[in-house]
């Protein structure tokens, strides 16, 4: 290996103006909080933090090293980070892993199920690296908020991983177990936006990417390391004829994205490192693969030879280059709308599939056409919404199954809505259910008169007061229904006067229902034959 010389800056001495609120008693570097995510969801660049740390006077003119590590959430990538920053202050020596009871510190990390790190934090000191060519460049090591915690939304998820990706010259992409299809259609969605940055340039717009996958329980198929995850990454990677469209373009789009595409599979570290809730990071309780494999991956990542300096449009930058980058492409709305860009595309999928099923009905119950059986509309409306998901289904989407699931429900809930219109509409158009007001009023004051008649001629006067009354009431009732149909005034107490009447009809029909139903035996006592046939047919079809 080549000689490694690592110089550390500010480790013994406070090189930095730190402003007063972000003063260390004792000068000692730690991270520092550059993309804050607000409650609102909404990003701020601490543009000043960043300043301070990049423009320094050791560090601000040399090339940049950007190295980050991004995923799921509570994935172990800060814990990794410290141990790459143990690397780096420790001289790249043998011993580099340090004290075996030594607690683990640096990035904070933890146990436990809540999310840890937010934003994106960098270690406030940059550190100094000769490169074996004889150049000195500034490495900088970036952690990341994980992706999809529960207070985040994808967007803020995106953000974060396409931000930190852009930044860094080398990201490292932590999984968990296995490299699957929703790991790279995720890292389609966040690195989106590279697509659009390479419609500026012909370059690929990002540099490396390594495949981080933590605890490989398969070394019997692909042996633990680099070498190993290579072939396995290939085999992930591989694009044949025979594959789905969606499979192929999604591999497409990551080899399109990254200069340099890499994997390494990491073992288990062992369960106190993954459920013990008082470990501190001592390297006695790692499992010794663990450890074997730390000393070759951190080293793989991070030694002198193995650095790339961060490039933008193929030329190399500076630290003040990155400070100019970052707050750019902060600010670059471009990057919040690179999930805009899967979401647009989707949402342009949920309309045209809501045209078509919109288009379809009006032929079958639009304005213009008859009432229709309500049955009859309830089955066409099966068979179009169907339809209407296939060309949603049949589009293609970007940001894969998992993101347009969302936009596939919202459809089916703006299809629903829509169809309760249609039933209205349908209904609105049967002459009886027009009539349903005048005719209920009319009964209530037929019924009114007569009972009014019967019980005054019986001579029960009170009743057929009563009787009157209501009739009254019902005539003046019928009266402003009908004045309020016709100048299309006071339509609320016109909905009133609906809504009462429906109740009414609906009752009287269902009462009626009742008698008819509890009555039915004299219907087929009178007529015997037919129901010996109905019988004989339903028995008939039982057998079938
Ligand atoms: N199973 C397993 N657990 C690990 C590994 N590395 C670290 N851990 C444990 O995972 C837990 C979370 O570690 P962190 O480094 O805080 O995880 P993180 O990905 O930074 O989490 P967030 O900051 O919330 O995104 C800790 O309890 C670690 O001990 C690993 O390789 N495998
Ligand atoms: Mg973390």
């Amino acid at each position: 290996m080549c000689e490694v010389k690592l110089t550390v800056l500010f480790s013994d001495k406070q090189v930095y103006d730190w402003s007063s609120e972000e003063e260390e008693p004792d000068g000692r570097a730690r991270p520092v909080q550059v993309l804050l995510v607000k409650d609102d969801h909404t990003f701020e660049l601490d543009e000043a933090a960043l300043s301070r740390i990049l423009l320094a006077e050791e560090v601000r003119d040399r090339e940049v090293v950007a190295i980050s590590v991004a995923g799921a959430f509570r994935k172990g990538k800060s814990f990794l980070m410290d141990f790459m920053l143990r690397y780096m202050y420790n001289h790249a020596s043998e011993g580099w892993l340090g004290d075996n009871e030594e607690p683990l510190t640096g990035f904070s990390w933890r146990g436990g199920s809540e999310r840890e790190t937010t934003g994106i934090q960098i270690w406030s000191e940059v550190f100094l690296v000769d490169k074996p060519d004889g150049r000195k460049v500034a490495v900088l090591l970036m952690d990341t908020q994980g992706t999809f915690d529960s207070q985040s939304t994808l967007r803020d998820s995106a953000t974060v991983f396409a931000l930190s990706t852009m930044i860094s010259s080398m990201q490292v992409y932590n999984i968990s177990q296995n490299v699957q299809e929703d790991d790279l259609q995720h890292l389609q969605l966040f690195t989106e936006y590279g697509r659009l940055a390479m419609e500026e340039t012909f370059l690929k717009p990002f540099q490396s990417m390594i495949f981080l996958v933590r605890d490989w329980s398969f070394p019997y198929e692909f042996c633990y390391g680099q070498e190993g995850g290579m072939k396995f990454l290939e085999k992930r990677l591989k694009i044949s004829e025979n594959q789905h469209e969606e499979l192929q373009n999604v591999r497409k789009h990551i080899h399109s994205c990254f200069t340099n595409i890499s994997c390494f599979l990491m073992p288990h570290p062992g369960l106190k490192v993954a459920t013990n809730p008082h470990f501190d990071g001592r390297i006695a309780e790692i499992d010794g693969d663990f450890l074997n494999n730390l000393k070759i991956l951190v080293p793989w990542l991070l030694s002198p030879g193995n650095i790339d300096v961060k490039e933008i449009n193929g030329s190399k930058i500076t630290c003040r280059g990155l400070v100019e980058y970052f707050k750019v492409r902060a600010k670059d709305r471009r990057v919040k709308l690179n999930t805009a860009t899967a979401e647009a595309n989707n949402l342009a999928a949920v309309a045209a599939a809501k045209d078509l099923y919109n288009k379809k009905m009006e032929e079958v119950c639009g304005g213009d056409r008859p009432f229709l059986a309500p049955n009859e509309l309830q089955a066409r409306h099966s068979v179009i919404r169907e339809e209407a998901l296939q060309v949603f289904r049949g589009v293609k989407k970007m940001g894969g199954e998992e993101f347009s699931r969302r936009y596939l429900q919202q459809l089916e809930g703006e299809i629903d809505e829509v169809f309760v219109q249609y039933i209205k509409h349908n209904d609105s158009k049967n002459i009886f259910h027009a009539a349903r007001t005048p005719a209920t009023l009319f009964v209530v004051i037929f019924v009114m008169y007569v009972a009014a008649g019967i019980t005054g001629f019986v001579g029960v006067d009170i009743i057929a007061s009563l009787c009157n009354m209501i009739l009254g009431l019902a005539l003046i009732t019928l009266c402003t229904w009908a004045y309020i149909r016709y100048s299309g005034e006071y339509r609320e107490l016109g909905a009133v006067i609906d809504q009462v009447a429906g109740a009414l009809w609906d009752q009287a029909l269902y009462k009626l229902y009742n008698v008819a139903a509890n009555h039915r035996h004299l219907y087929h006592h009178a007529f015997p034959g037919p129901q010996v046939e109905e019988q004989a047919e339903e028995q008939d079809k039982k057998r079938d």
